[in-house]
């Protein structure tokens, strides 16, 4: 699959080691920086990510900061990112499941690295099971299209 990276200077040490992980795993990385751990502001690197995902370059995005909780707002204002925070793998395949998200959001500060990738294995593995969920995400399309629900 192609995964479209992205993190501040708070997560720049995690993306680096999930593009390792994926890339040992087979997978193509899109990464959108940052390339170091000089200061930077988080909306840049999140919403970078997430138009790789919504314009179709990348199947799914995976974006690290401090918490993982401004890199998730930031992807979540691009129009079809659906991006969780996710700080163990159950949530992160059930956003899968039921949510049918497209990015998942790691914090540095809060988790270490081996909970984080096992975040992104559940993740990746995961699959949306459509039926009564369906519909729900397609509500998520009409709010971003200013319906009022
Ligand atoms: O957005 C965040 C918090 O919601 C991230 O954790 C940032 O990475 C963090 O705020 C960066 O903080 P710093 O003091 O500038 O390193």
């Amino acid at each position: 699959m192609k995964i479209a990276l992205g993190a501040d200077h708070a997560g720049f040490a995690l993306k680096t080691a999930v593009a390792d992980h994926l890339t040992a795993l087979g997978h193509e990385v899109l990464d959108g920086g940052t390339n170091s751990p000089e200061r930077t502001d988080y909306p840049i690197y999140g919403s970078r990510a997430a138009r790789l995902v919504t314009n179709g370059e990348a199947d799914f995005g995976v974006i690290c900061c401090g918490s993982g909780i401004g890199i998730s707002i930031a992807a979540n204002k691009v129009p079809g990112a659906r991006c969780v925070v996710c700080t163990e793998p159950y949530s992160a395949a059930m956003a899968r499941r039921h949510n049918d998200a497209n990015m998942l959001a790691l914090g540095e500060r809060f988790v270490g690295v081996d909970m984080a990738l096992a975040c992104v294995d559940a993740f990746l593995a995961a699959d949306f099971e459509g039926g009564r969920h369906a519909g729900r995400v397609a509500l998520f399309e009409q709010i971003e299209s200013g319906t009022e629900l």
